[in-house]
């Protein structure tokens, strides 16, 4: 079982990001909202055990910002073709496929280190995939070492992943399979906890949320 394992996450232009999800806050502060997810995933990946680099791939330079500064590796989304793209850039090129290679997105603000590890390690030889709540869409996406990612992200892609010959890993994983599209989404997050930064945010405009330590 690999315990060294980069994880990927690519982060759209704030400015333009979560665009289904917009009307959930106020609009002066949607793109806070889409940077504190951002941060709130990249703080638990950060701290999963069985992950050593965790590298965002994206053009948004106040997102680089931020995750640089809590220690991912920050490279520009080169191909600049859509999600797909950017993740079998970040997983293929930049990291290589001599690495174990995972994808998420970076709206998972009720992700939990422990979540990811157990995610990953039931990761077996092959692909595998997790798929969020609803079941039809993919959070995570892992490749062993010598396997290129193909990543099928986008409607229906927990079906389109299996089609691809990826395994679904499954486990009991709320936070790792709670991604925010939605202002319906969101809502669950508050049930669920949210990481501090998306905390903090809905707190302050008021909203009861409960808040969850990264621990
Ligand atoms: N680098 C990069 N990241 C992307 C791109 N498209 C989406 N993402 C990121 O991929 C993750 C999942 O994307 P979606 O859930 O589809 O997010 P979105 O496109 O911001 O949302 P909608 O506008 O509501 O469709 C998020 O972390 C996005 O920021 C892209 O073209 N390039
Ligand atoms: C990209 C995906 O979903 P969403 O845009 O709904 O997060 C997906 O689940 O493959």
């Amino acid at each position: 079982m690999a315990s060294d394992w980069v994880a990927v996450m690519p982060v759209k232009r704030l400015t333009a990001a979560k665009s289904r999800l917009r009307g959930a806050v106020p609009a002066a502060r949607h793109a806070d909202l889409a940077l504190a997810m951002v941060r709130d995933t990249a703080t638990a990946v950060l701290a999963a055990a069985t992950v050593t680099e965790l590298l965002v791939v994206t053009d948004d330079q106040v997102a680089a910002a931020a995750v640089a500064a809590l220690g991912a590796r920050v490279v520009p989304d080169r191909p600049d073709a859509g999600l797909n793209e950017a993740m079998r850039y970040g997983a293929d090129e930049v990291a290589g496929l001599s690495r174990y290679r995972a994808v998420l997105a970076g709206d998972l603000p009720a992700l939990r280190p422990g979540q990811l590890d157990a995610a990953l390690a039931a990761a077996g030889p092959g692909r595998g995939f997790v798929a969020d709540a609803a079941g039809s869409g993919t959070v995570l996406l892992a490749a062993p070492a010598g396997e290129p990612l193909d990543p099928r992200f986008g409607l229906g892609s927990a079906a389109a992943h299996a089609a691809s010959g990826a395994r679904p890993l499954e486990g009991d994983w709320p936070g790792l399979r709670q991604d925010v599209d939605t202002p319906a989404d969101l809502a669950t997050v508050l049930a669920l906890g949210a990481g501090e930064h998306t905390c903090a945010l809905l707190r302050d405009l008021g909203l009861k949320v409960a808040c969850v330590s990264a621990a």
